[in-house]
């Protein structure tokens, strides 16, 4: 199996429970909730993304041909010893691409596996840290994970729904673009105090 990456980088995780961590962002391209073409935004099934996943042509973006291959790149972009190695696993949607032998590939280079995903492709084994975002209109069919991460607003999503599903933590992150709206993030938190409001640190201080 081979890899299509649009980017790898290294920064700072800058959303959810471990924000503020060093981390290598691998995205993968390609996503089956929206093509990521502009034109086609307004009939997608997830309608707000705030991220190019189209195409290989990334930093560090190409295709892999091996498990190895790929590892071996983010260890590269990791640039450091072998203490607290993160590297969080997103795209698009990265349940496209993630399969057992590149966790078992970054495994054996001393990573801690976290991924992003939106829920509707069940999560392989080996995963450190799961992030789940569902999306209105959505079958989400991975209901366990480490955080569940409502974006909100989103008509069509009753927050007390997703309380008993499986997740450590539930967060609450204000959808950016002009639907978002922080005040009803706030406004959710301070109605239930499952919801904890998380923000996207990365955006706030310039990080990619
Ligand atoms: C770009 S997505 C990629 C991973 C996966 N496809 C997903 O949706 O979870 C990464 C994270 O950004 C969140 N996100 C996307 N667009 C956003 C926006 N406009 N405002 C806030 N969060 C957003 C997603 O919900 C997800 O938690
Ligand atoms: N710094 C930083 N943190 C992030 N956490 C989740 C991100 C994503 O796009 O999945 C992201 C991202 O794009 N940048
Ligand atoms: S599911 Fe994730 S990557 Fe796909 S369009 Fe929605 S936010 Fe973007
Ligand atoms: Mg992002």
């Amino acid at each position: 199996m081979s890899y299509a990456v649009k980017e790898c980088f290294l920064t700072l995780q800058g959303e959810g429970v471990q924000a503020g961590s060093r981390a290598v962002f691998l995205r993968f391209a390609g996503c089956n909730l929206w093509s990521g073409r502009e034109q086609d935004r307004a009939t997608a099934l997830c309608r707000f993304c705030d991220t190019d996943f189209v195409g290989t042509d990334g930093v560090n973006g190409g295709k892999f041909r091996s498990p190895d291959e790929l590892a071996a790149l983010v260890e590269q972009v990791w640039d450091g010893g072998p203490e607290r190695r993160l590297v969080v696993i997103t795209g698009g949607e990265p349940m496209l691409q993630l399969d057992p032998a590149l966790i078992d590939a970054l495994h054996a280079r001393g990573f801690r596996i976290a991924v992003e995903s939106n829920g509707t492709l069940p999560a392989p084994d080996g995963i450190d840290w799961l992030c789940i975002s569902p999306k209105a209109g959505t079958q989400v069919v991975q209901r366990s994970g480490d955080e569940l991460k409502l974006v909100w607003p989103q008509a069509g999503i009753d927050p007390a729904e997703l309380e008993d599903w499986n997740f450590a933590h539930h967060l609450v992150q204000p959808m950016d673009g002009p639907e978002g709206s922080v005040a009803a993030a706030i406004a959710l938190a301070m109605e239930r105090p499952r919801w904890r409001l998380t923000l996207q640190a990365h955006k706030i201080v310039g990080l990619a």
